[in-house]
């Protein structure tokens, strides 16, 4: 019996997230929250014959929605248009998140808090900080979702490459993502020496490293005004919370472990990755390890296969990134 409620579940994300979900049979309730729609939306998924109940629940619900959630994903939020950095979007975000968290803790204290609304390297930020101020913090419950960068950084290699000879599919174990979640802080790393010399011999390291940092602002500036990523980032979101699932029905996961954007500090293997890194910043992304549905530990077993450029990429990364944890920590701590 594990009940998954998605917040903000009426949106470009939460509608084709909930669907994939309402397909997983690792879900028994699927509940869907909205300030507007979501009851709709949860009748239509409703109708769909796999076992899970569907349910919809409108703004003033916000409590039935979350008793006894396991997992709660948040794509609640506004997205960027063209000429917006994910940074613009913390002054909107930041808020709807601390609430939407605030809840969490109240009526679901176990449940899994995955939070995709951007800018994810502030947003996660002030999840934890909220967490903690309500004195409720578990670190290995609350991740950020940066999943649709490993999806762009596996297409684009191939695509680099030649999909002729590298398919999409064989590309999963041979690349990750690690950093955090905008621009220059997003660092794939391609773990197979041969294909990373590949694409350093042919020059299209800068090209590729840069497709996979700005692939947002490609679909922000396609849709023309309309949003940013919401069908890919919908499989992506998909393909976290069934890692999670998985884990808490304890099958085994389908894919290489993914990344999420966690708080190192209160993780196995956290601070000894700040320390190689040697950086302040206390949240990170890479890929983790899941016990019953909990991130239970970082790896970086990827900070051995770097190479040159890699280094040089993570190192801008760390500059960057600090600067938007703090702007998150901030938020929270201002308030009273
Ligand atoms: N982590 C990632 O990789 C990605 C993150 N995103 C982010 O996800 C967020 C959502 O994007 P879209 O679904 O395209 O936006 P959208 O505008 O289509 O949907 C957002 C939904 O959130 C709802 N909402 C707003 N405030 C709420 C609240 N307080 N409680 C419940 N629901 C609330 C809105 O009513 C709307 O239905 C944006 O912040 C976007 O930047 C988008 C793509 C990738
Ligand atoms: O670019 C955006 O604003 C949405 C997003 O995070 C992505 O597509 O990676």
């Amino acid at each position: 019996m594990t009940k998954v409620t998605v917040l903000g579940a009426a949106g470009g994300i939460g509608q084709p997230l909930s669907l994939l979900l309402k397909m997983s049979p690792y879900v028994s309730r699927l509940a869907l929250y909205d300030l507007r729609l979501a009851p709709g939306v949860a009748r239509d998924l409703s109708h769909i014959n796999t076992n899970s109940k569907c349910t919809g629940y409108d703004k003033d619900e916000l409590r039935e929605a979350l008793d006894g959630a396991h997992i709660v994903v948040i794509p609640a939020g506004v997205p960027r248009k063209p000429g917006m950095t994910r940074d613009d979007l913390f002054k909107i975000n930041a808020g709807i998140v601390a609430n939407l968290v605030s809840a969490t803790a109240k009526y679901a204290p176990s449940a899994r808090i995955l939070v995709i609304s951007n800018p994810v390297n502030s947003t996660v930020p002030v999840a934890c900080e909220t967490l903690k101020k309500m004195g409720v913090f578990q670190p290995g419950k609350v991740m950020g979702v940066t999943t649709l960068d490993v999806v762009r950084a596996q297409t684009f290699l191939s695509d680099s490459l030649g999909a002729d000879h590298y398919s999409r599919e064989s590309m999963k174990r041979h690349v990750t993502v690690v950093g955090g979640h905008s621009g220059t802080t997003i660092v794939p790393i391609v773990t197979d020496p041969k294909l990373r010399s590949k694409l350093v011999s042919r020059r299209l390291y800068d090209s590729y490293i840069h497709r996979v940092q700005f692939g947002g602002d490609e679909v922000v500036e396609a849709k023309q005004g309309a949003g940013s990523a919401t069908l890919s980032m919908a499989l992506a979101g998909f393909q976290f919370v069934d890692q999670i699932l998985r884990s808490i029905h304890l099958e085994k996961p389908d894919v290489a472990p993914l990344p999420a954007f966690v708080y190192l500090p209160g993780i196995e293997g956290g601070k000894e990755l700040q320390s190689k890194l040697n950086t302040r910043a206390e949240y990170f992304a890479a890929p983790v390890e899941l016990l019953r549905g909990d991130v239970v530990k970082i790896d970086s077993q990827w900070l051995e296969k770097l190479g040159d450029l890699e280094k040089k990429s993570l190192a801008v990364c760390l500059g960057e990134l600090d600067t938007n944890i703090q702007k998150g920590r901030r938020f929270v701590q201002s308030k009273l």
